[in-house]
């Protein structure tokens, strides 16, 4: 199989947020991830695609500070995050409002949601179309619904990186175009983005990179050398 990844320098002048060198995370006897170096400048769109199990969740564990790694090191340079996790899972029963779970995202919480954030979460729930859920609890909510909450929870600080695990699994086609083109503003307004997802079939923008793991990092380039990795058929996603 011919080698493809070549990215263990950055290739922008921008300055950068996020370095991984030399990475391996183990469970038990079994790697999940080895051999894993890149380095992620300001402002990039990263997508990271991989087969089931193939270690994409680890890797993102990983950037948000959840998962240590077995070796290696991972450092990020003064930015603020926002994560939204894959698996949401939030019981039925769980006494906790949509409105809650937003206000949980600010950096600074009081006893009482104050004024000023809650003119926020109003106009976030606006943007998601989901204003009229705004007092249910969480557990109620289908899963296309808990997906747009924990995104607003991922935003509304205005983080510089935003990292998402399969967003739009749970979201209808409609929703899941209005989601992307909402990622992208966020991306042109100059957020950093790392996108986990099965789907790169709509994706053209030549400026965007993506990142094919299993187990190890098996190419790392352009959304067009993507394309044609994959033409060559020798990886299945
Ligand atoms: N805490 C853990 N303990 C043991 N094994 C784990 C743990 N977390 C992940 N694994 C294993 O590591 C491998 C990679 O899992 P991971 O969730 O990162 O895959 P993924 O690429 O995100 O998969 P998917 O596309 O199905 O979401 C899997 O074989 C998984 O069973």
């Amino acid at each position: 199989m011919q080698t493809y990844y070549d990215k263990t320098s950055t290739t922008s002048n921008k300055p950068w947020v996020i370095k991984v060198e030399d990475v391996a995370v183990t469970f038990g006897d079994y790697n999940a991830l080895k051999n894993i170096s890149f380095t992620l400048d300001q402002g990039e769109y990263l997508y990271i695609v991989g087969p089931n199990g193939s270690g994409k969740t680890t890797l993102i564990r990983l950037l948000t500070g959840l998962q240590n790694p077995t070796t290696g090191v991972y450092k990020i340079e003064n930015a603020s995050v926002g994560y939204l996790p894959q698996k949401l899972n939030s019981k039925k029963a769980f006494p906790i409002t949509v409105e809650e779970v937003i206000y949980s995202g600010l950096k600074k919480q009081k006893f009482v949601i104050e004024k000023e954030a809650q003119g926020k979460i109003n106009t976030w729930l606006e943007k998601m179309q989901i204003a009229h859920l705004m007092n249910k609890p969480i557990g109620v909510l289908s899963g296309g619904q808990q997906q747009r909450v924990f995104l607003i929870r991922a935003l509304i600080s205005e983080p510089e990186v935003l990292i998402l695990d399969e967003p739009t699994s749970a979201l209808d086609p409609k929703f899941r175009n209005y989601f992307n083109h909402f990622i992208d503003e966020l991306h042109k307004q100059g957020t950093t983005i790392i996108y986990v997802t099965h789907d790169l079939h709509d994706v053209n923008q030549p400026e965007k990179k993506v990142m094919f793991i299993d187990q190890e990092i098996k190419f790392y380039g352009s959304i067009s050398e993507y394309h044609n990795f994959i033409k060559e058929g020798e990886i299945h996603v």
